[in-house]
């Protein structure tokens, strides 16, 4: 399972690319710092400049720490994106974990069953995909998570739970950027919300 990590601290400066920024904004580790605004706006391509999925100019640091010091992979296990719909390569769900023990700690949480780390990856609804993306992300070493619209597929009791488990990684000190269109999750998960109008971050609440 994931253990209470130290306080951290994400913080971006001037991030700007694909015509987008700059961008800056600090995430404090266990809250919840959730992005809106209208389609195309960018929220995206700034989760993803932020992971450095994307080329992109300006500064991120984690602790203090620059990202350029840091390996690229070793950068994304610790401030992890997760996109609304998630990549899958192998054959069945299980091949897709390193820790198993973290999956099955994680699966009663997400209301998944066991047996589905046995499946064909093909044999999933999207919402298990979904919250099975979710769950491969959490290794031990994540610190931050950028998480892009990851409950737009599920159903409403799905969309509860999940809330439920990223409010226990908040107190476990995981610190969430979470991109949303659903009003009502902002107000039920934000610790902080921005609104993204014209390649600006407007703090709304
Ligand atoms: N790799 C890319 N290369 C060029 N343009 C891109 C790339 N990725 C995104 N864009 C463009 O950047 C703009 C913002 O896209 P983005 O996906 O960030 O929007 P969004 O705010 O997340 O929208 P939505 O709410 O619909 O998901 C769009 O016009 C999109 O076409």
């Amino acid at each position: 399972m994931i253990e209470l990590r130290n306080q951290s601290t994400l913080s971006v400066r001037a991030l700007f690319a694909l015509h987008h920024g700059p961008y800056s904004l600090e995430i404090n580790s266990g809250s919840c710092v959730v992005i809106t605004g209208e389609s195309g706006a960018g929220k995206s391509v700034f989760l993803r400049m932020i992971a450095d999925l994307i080329p992109n100019a300006g500064q991120v640091f984690l602790d203090g720490k620059e990202r350029n010091s840091f390996a690229p992979s070793e950068w994304r296990k610790q401030v992890t994106y997760i996109a609304a719909e998630s990549g899958w390569w192998a054959k069945t769900v299980k091949e897709h974990f390193t820790d198993l023990e973290m999956a099955y700690y994680w699966l009663p949480k997400f209301n998944l069953k066991e047996e589905l780390l046995d499946a064909d990856v093909v044999q999933l609804s999207t919402g298990e995909k979904q919250r099975m993306a979710l769950i491969r992300a959490f290794s031990s070493k994540v610190r931050f998570l950028l998480l892009d619209e990851i409950t737009s597929a599920l159903d409403p009791k799905s969309v509860i739970v999940v809330e439920q488990c990223i409010q226990e990684l908040q107190k476990q000190n995981i610190g969430i950027l979470l991109v949303s269109h659903n009003m009502e999750q902002v107000k039920r998960l934000a610790t902080s919300h921005y609104q993204l109008i014209t390649d600006q971050l407007v703090l709304c609440s």
